[in-house]
């Protein structure tokens, strides 16, 4: 029988080469486990509301009379749903001609981008241009669809912090391009030094890529650090004097646990620069209601903001994104009001922030429970994510290496079959040589934490004797 198009050996070799841990060979045993019916925790990925987090009421009762307009017409409508709430489902509805089940322009709708321009210039203090800002079914979308437009060819290469969240790897991949590393200093709280970045941009020069982008990822993921004023603006001129775009996923921006490092948008510090650096940085950043006090991670709404972009190129990026015809709907909706929260004054003010506030406290204490926790084990050193380095004994290295396994997937493979937490290894993200880790989500319910770290030293400070 002749092979077929779609047989394995058959399919594009960037679709077999590209790899996405989150999901990978972790998520699927304890996905195995799960079906035999063994308790699993999934820890894995950034899921808040899979893991217990409730949504917020507002915009769920927007979303709800927007996705079935004909209760506005019911005389007890008022009953069931707050008067803002009711206004504002009449105020979306009337941005898109023809409501949730229209597609909208292939950019997103001009009301809703208009909106989180306001946002943007609210929390940056510079006005933003709404046709500078497409909404995308998640910021993965957006994220995917600016790489594939710098990617031209295999000499094309990307910046990439490591540890990185594997979409970047795998999208690099996935078009054919080549990922540039820049490693997170994990003694320094992951900053990252200019030198480092000097060195790696050379280093791929050398082997004949030519350096195009560069991303930061801000707070981390997994590292979880906020990079400070002084840190965006050497990342800035790095960018200018290499002639890179400089990508800035800011998806963490509202999950801030400490004080001490708090979020400024690369976008504030671009122009806070003042020209010609201003002016002439081409910058991309993005933004979505899968994280922050929101966890919407269902709904795919994200965006991203295009900053000293020429017009042609914009008008590029539209033409694509024309393609899949039009961002979801409702997501947009959900961006809006991620924009545009009840205010002060509105009715449904204090129970929005009320409940924002709680999730925020409880993912602190939460954060802080999972510090705690990973520091008091056994080898085992931790900073939305923890990313706990895992110091294993040269019998795991040993035991890992004829299963031909990394030591670090067999870790968690083997904490994963005694305690049912699933967890993403170190290696899914890019670590040093030679350090291990794993990544967790600090989102078990907090009730639940205390629990799962017991369960988790219990585990990690017999393996460590087991294997030392
Ligand atoms: C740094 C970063 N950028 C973009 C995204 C994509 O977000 P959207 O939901 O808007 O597409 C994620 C999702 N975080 C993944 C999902 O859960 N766990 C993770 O590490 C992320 O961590």
């Amino acid at each position: 029988m002749s092979s077929k198009p779609l047989d394995y050996e058959n399919l594009n070799e960037n679709v077999k080469k590209c790899q996405y841990a989150v999901r990978g060979e972790l998520y699927l045993r304890a996905s195995q486990l799960q079906k035999e019916g063994k308790k699993t925790i999934f820890t894995n990925v950034g899921n808040p509301h899979a893991l217990g987090q409730k949504p917020l009421t507002f915009p769920r009762q927007v979303i709800a009379l927007c996705q079935a307009p004909f209760l506005l017409d019911d005389p007890n409508v008022g009953q069931l749903f707050p008067a803002d709430a009711i206004t504002k489902a009449k105020h979306y509805l009337s941005l898109n001609s023809g409501g949730l089940g229209a597609y909208s322009d292939s950019r997103g709708i001009p009301g809703v981008r208009k909106e989180i321009a306001d946002f943007i210039e609210r929390r940056d203090g510079y006005p933003s241009d709404p046709e500078h800002i497409f909404l995308t079914d998640g910021a993965s979308k957006g994220i995917m669809q600016i790489l594939h437009t710098i990617i031209r060819g295999p000499n094309d290469g990307v910046l990439v912090p490591v540890p990185q969240y594997p979409l970047y790897s795998a999208t690099i991949s996935l078009y054919g391009g080549s990922l540039v590393p820049y490693y997170l200093e994990e003694t320094a709280d992951w900053g990252l030094d200019i030198n480092d970045l000097r060195q790696s941009i050379e280093q791929a020069r050398q082997n004949g890529i030519t350096v195009r982008a560069m991303v930061i990822i801000n707070p981390g993921n997994p590292t979880g650090q906020c990079l400070s004023e002084q840190n965006l603006r050497q990342i800035i001129q790095f960018c200018h004097e290499e002639n890179l775009v400089l990508l800035g996923d800011e998806v963490y921006q509202q999950n801030i646990y400490q004080d001490a490092h708090p979020f400024i948008s690369a976008r504030k510090v671009l122009f806070d620069m003042g020209p010609p650096i201003s002016k002439e940085l081409q910058l991309v950043s993005f933004h979505t209601v899968s994280k922050g006090y929101w966890g919407e991670c269902g709904q795919r709404g994200g965006y991203f903001e295009m900053t000293n972009i020429p017009p042609k190129s914009v008008e590029e990026i539209y033409k694509v994104a024309s393609i899949s015809l039009s961002p979801n709907v409702p997501a947009q909706i959900f961006l809006g009001l991620l924009a545009n929260p009840p205010k002060p004054g509105d009715i449904s003010y204090e129970q929005f922030t009320r409940e924002s506030k709680g999730i925020l406290e409880s993912l602190r204490r939460r954060a802080h429970i999972m510090t705690d926790g990973f520091n008091n084990c056994k080898n085992v050193v931790c900073a939305m994510y923890s990313f706990p380095q895992i110091q294993l004994p040269p019998g795991a290295i040993d035991a890992a290496k004829k299963l031909e396994k990394a030591p670090d997937v067999f870790y968690c493979l083997k904490l994963l079959e005694a305690t049912g937490i699933s967890t993403v290894p170190g290696s899914g993200f890019g670590q040093k040589e030679g350090v291990f880790h794993l990544r967790t989500t600090i989102l078990p319910a907090e009730e639940e934490m205390p629990s799962i770290m017991a369960s988790f030293k219990k585990f990690n400070d017999e393996f460590m004797v087991q294997y030392e």
